[in-house]
């Protein structure tokens, strides 16, 4: 119990069969139903108040587990609705669920009597008078939201939540100066005048330029888009532009990272490439080169902010922020509450943030879905008079009409909407599954003829599968045979080979090697929704690395083997390795040159710069033929194979979907083990569960 949380008096309950609904709640523990951990926290709770009423039992082992699934609140209206929509329970559990509700109010207003009579719930309803919302007293629930939409938070959600939702709203609010003629006159050089697309009718508002101009303003700037549809360009530009108006460009402090080291180092390329085909529209203007190199290395999000072995705590908070003045983040999907909450702390106050991401993509896995909740109205242009007649006057672009105006995050969030990348069935294909079209997308998948995107026919065994990695498909025929080949090329005889060093030396030519065979591993993936099962990743490793051992394609003996892929699950600053970086094992310079050595290293590559590992140090790391959908967000493959579980019930997602199909570059391959599986997922939306809601903190 927190000190002096007792201290606030209360009407005596009646006494209310407790002891038996934690029995009940570990009880669907030992079924599997929850985790152990949720009625554990329904139990800790009866311990500290034995007076707590059923509904508050209950209600802390349901926000365990919905914080378990990735939500970071329970929503109680929609518990109340109905509590086995919200949980997705089948219906033996269902039944259960009915028998126990006979015990538990029946209406909303029951529960939330209930949560606001337990000392251990802190009150923060919004729309509450301020004298009855009680003070902070360590309180281990929180009961937040508004009186029509209350939301149970663990405390410490709440207080991320709390903390985002205000650091990003005095954020976008915070306005700088801006020459309107200077910007005006760098942004028609940078971007050139759109064409109308057939059928449209006048400009098409570049939405491009307008985040450019957007950004320049505030300290913050969301922009959100597809696959292609040039967020990364969109950055490079920004970067440019700010380095062009700033009074002193020499000492702009720039920093650039994403959640994963591969979708940081993916990052930093694209912004390279981006700056240099900029290079001639600006002419000596402007030297980018000298940018490029000021800029240093991308890095991830948990590096950048000092990461500390065993801490949740980083190096850089508020009271030692990073020393930067621009930081460019990319795949913000994948931040989850806490790390948002993390990097928002760290920023220096007069810096400017942006966040790239796609908004439909899955979210993070931890707890929270801080991009779609900060793009929640980005397609709906709720851009105010000030920020049109800014835009106009910066741009000389004047918005398309909307029919409200947001909050101050939403003048500062821009939804880039025209795919460069996608101009193909792919991208057909990624719209229909966002809009929840099953039927469009079955019909693409099944009857399109360019062979770009591909169903698996009926019965579909996994036997396909394997045949898809060994030998790809008619049209598409990328598969792990050609990162085997690669590795079976070796590497090319130095071409001088008395030189030392340098680009004809062997080590060179080993490094090369490596190289080639790591791009070629990266034109295929096969890509599971779950881990379990004959359709889950963990199967599908061993029987692809069954069938390609079987035909003589690998030699696994052993842990460690010549093209073992590997993914790394946890994080080792020490080596340099991070959660979801994939390599693969080789032999060494060494040992390639001493033919017949043994010696193995795992090589991973981050952009252009390769990074190895003895094998003996690479404690946590699975094969990696098939990854989960999950872990795959950041990176892109030329070929990629979507494959569903037969049972994948409500984590099988359109998001999941989308996710899974925006990975694959050129081809795409479906399998679906019974028909009928894709429409299903298509049409199930699982929304997190968030308060974040930046529309009352204009004031902030
Ligand atoms: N306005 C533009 N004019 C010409 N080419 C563009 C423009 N915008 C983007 N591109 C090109 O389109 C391609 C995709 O752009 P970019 O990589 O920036 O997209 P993205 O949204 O970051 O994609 P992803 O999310 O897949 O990383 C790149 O080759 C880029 O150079």
């Amino acid at each position: 119990m927190p000190a002096g949380a007792r201290r606030h008096a209360r009407a005596p309950l009646a006494r209310h069969p407790m002891t038996d609904i934690v029995h009940t709640l570990h009880a669907w523990a030992d079924q599997g139903w929850l985790r152990r951990l949720d009625s554990a926290l329904a139990a800790f709770i009866q311990q500290q108040d034995p007076q707590a009423a059923p509904a508050v039992l209950v209600a802390s082992a349901l926000l365990a587990q919905m914080e378990g699934r990735g939500h970071s609140c329970l929503p109680l209206a929609k518990l109340v609705q109905s509590a086995a929509t919200l949980l997705g329970w089948p219906e033996p559990e269902q039944l259960e669920l009915a028998a126990l509700w006979t015990q538990l109010p029946a209406g909303l207003d029951g529960w939330v009597q209930a949560l606001q009579a337990c000392p251990l719930v802190r009150q923060a309803l919004k729309d509450q008078a301020t004298d009855q919302q009680a003070p902070d007293l360590g309180q281990p629930l929180v009961l937040g939201g508004s009186r029509a939409a209350p939301l149970l938070y663990l405390r410490r959600y709440w207080v991320y939540e709390q903390q985002v939702a205000s650091a990003i709203s005095e954020r976008a609010a915070r306005q700088q100066p801006v020459d309107h003629t200077l910007a005006r006159q760098w942004l028609d050089r940078m971007f050139a005048p759109q064409a109308s697309e057939p059928g449209e009718a006048g400009r098409r508002t570049d939405w491009q330029k307008i985040a450019c101009a957007l950004a320049l303003r505030s300290g913050l700037t969301v922009i959100t888009g597809g696959p292609g549809t040039g967020k990364t360009y969109t950055a490079a530009r920004l970067l440019a532009l700010l380095l062009a108006m700033s009074p002193d460009a020499s000492r702009l402090k720039v920093a650039l990272a994403a959640p994963t080291g591969k979708a940081a180092a993916r990052l930093r390329q694209s912004i390279d490439q981006s700056l240099v085909s900029l290079q001639p529209s600006l002419g000596q203007a402007l030297d980018l080169q000298a940018l490029t190199e000021r800029i240093g290395k991308a890095s991830t999000v948990h590096s950048l902010l000092g990461m500390q072995l065993g801490s949740r705590q980083f190096r850089h908070d508020a009271r030692h922020p990073l020393d930067l003045d621009l930081l460019i983040v990319d795949e913000t999907s994948m931040i989850h509450l806490e790390m948002m909450a993390a990097l928002l702390q760290a920023m220096p106050p007069h810096a400017r943030l942006i966040l790239l991401g796609d908004k439909d993509q899955l979210a993070s896995v931890e707890a929270g879905s801080v991009l779609g909740d900060l793009c929640a109205h980005a397609a709906e242009l709720r851009y105010d008079t000030a920020t049109r007649d800014y835009l106009l006057e910066a741009t000389g672009d004047a918005l398309p009409a909307c029919e409200a105006s947001g909050s101050a995050l939403d003048q500062q969030t821009v939804m880039l909407r025209h795919s460069r990348r996608f101009g193909t069935t792919i991208g057909a294909l990624a719209r229909e599954v966002n809009e929840g079209r099953a039927g469009a997308a079955m019909q693409l998948l099944t009857q399109q003829r360019d062979g770009l995107v591909w169903l698996a026919p009926q019965p579909a065994s996994p036997e396909i599968l394997l045949q898809l990695a060994l030998q790809g498909r008619p049209g598409a025929s990328a598969s792990y045979s050609d990162y085997l080949r690669a590795i079976q090329a070796g590497p090319q005889p130095p071409r001088a080979p008395d030189q030392a060093d340098g680009p004809g030396s062997a080590e060179q030519a080993h490094a090369d090697w490596v190289k080639r065979v790591l791009i070629a591993f990266d034109r295929f993936r096969i890509l599971c929704a779950v881990h379990e099962g004959e359709w889950g990743d963990r199967a599908l490793n061993q029987g692809v690395q069954r069938a390609l051992a079987a035909s003589r394609l690998i030699r696994p003996v052993g842990e460690w083997y010549v093209g073992r892929p590997v993914m790394v699950t946890r994080n080792d600053k020490a080596l340099g390795i991070f959660n979801g970086d994939v390599g693969i094992v080789l032999p060494s310079a060494s040992a390639s040159a001493s033919a017949g050595g043994k010696s193995l290293r795992a090589y991973f590559l981050n952009g252009e710069q390769l990074r190895s590992v003895a094998v003996s140090r690479l404690a946590h790391v699975e094969t990696a033929f098939a990854m989960t959908i999950h872990k795959s967000q950041g990176s892109e493959f030329a070929h990629t194979v979507v494959v569903l579980p037969e049972a994948g019930g409500e984590i099988v997602t359109r998001e999941l979907i989308y996710t899974g199909i925006t990975r694959a570059r050129e081809f795409l391959s479906v399998i679906e083990p019974r028909p009928g599986l894709l429409g299903e997922a298509i049409g199930r939306r699982v929304q997190r569960a968030s308060g974040l809601d930046f529309d009352n903190r204009d004031e902030g």
